[in-house]
């Protein structure tokens, strides 16, 4: 399976960081100026939901979407469109991205920048805080209780934010009581990879006050970017309709302009 293939590549890959990132490295990551908070920019605007908007060159669903991209150029026009932060999926095999993409769009934008990844180590924390990461995403049904915890606790250490993604409601209690920044409510189905907007319907009410939440995946028209928002969500990750788009800025202004609960 996709997942296993994937995990596997990442333990590989994870080898390979523990070489060559040292303790000189932390120490050189916590002394960095403070990230681009993706909780402030979510919560600045109460009355709509933030748009987070992705660069993704390909995907284990639909195979190659712009595998060329301009990452840094694409972001700028996110940005100019109205988004409040960027995610930049930096997995390579099955989605073309790359650390560099990170490193490029950081450079270009004002707005918060997500590393969406596989992270299933701390070691990876510090590769992330060292290209310019403000965010990183933490996927609850690859990781156990301890892990999650300690990955969230290194995260902060660090001063990275962490976006915590679960697919389904018995995940909550774990991810919650990791205590993430951000609550990420995916849409697609990790198994399937069927998206249903309906995921973040049923789990927003089970989520407490007191934590943003992003409702992510499947979004693939001011339709659905509406049907997300009346869901009361305080953010809204959208990938592959934004990449498809001829113009990123005048989609990213069409999903944000207008939209209200
Ligand atoms: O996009 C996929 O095919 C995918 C498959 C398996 C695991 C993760 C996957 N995508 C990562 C994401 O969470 C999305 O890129 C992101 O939420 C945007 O989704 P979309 O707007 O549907 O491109």
């Amino acid at each position: 399976m996709y997942l296993d293939r994937l995990v596997e590549a990442k333990r590989e890959e994870i080898q390979g960081l523990k070489r060559d990132y040292g303790d000189g490295d932390r120490e050189r990551a916590l002394r960095l100026p403070p990230v681009k908070s993706l909780v402030s920019a979510l919560t600045s605007d109460p009355s709509r939901p933030g748009l987070i908007a992705e660069v993704k060159p390909a995907s284990p669903s639909k195979g190659d979407i712009r595998p060329d991209v301009n990452p840094a150029e694409t972001a700028r026009e996110y940005e100019a469109g109205g988004a409040s932060a960027v995610s930049v999926l930096t997995e390579r095999t099955l989605f073309k991205g790359k650390l560099a993409n990170l490193k490029q769009v950081q450079e270009r934008v004002g707005i918060p920048v997500l590393r969406k990844d596989f992270i299933l180590e701390p070691v990876q924390l510090v590769e992330s805080r060292l290209a310019g990461a403000d965010v990183v995403l933490l996927i609850a049904a690859l990781l156990n209780e301890k892990k999650l915890h300690s990955l969230v606790e290194e995260a902060h250490w660090l001063g990275l934010e962490v976006l915590l993604e679960v697919h389904e409601e018995s995940e909550l209690p774990r991810a919650l009581a990791a205590k993430p920044d951000v609550l990420g409510i995916n849409n697609r189905n990790l198994h399937t990879f069927v998206t249903d907007l309906a995921v973040t319907e049923r789990l927003r009410p089970r989520v407490p006050a007191g934590i943003p939440v992003i409702g992510e995946s499947g979004v693939l028209s001011r339709k659905d970017y509406k049907r997300l928002t009346r869901a009361k969500v305080d953010g809204i990750l959208v990938g592959e309709y934004l990449m498809r788009q001829s113009s990123p800025r005048k989609a990213a202004e069409s999903l944000t302009t207008g939209v209200r609960a």
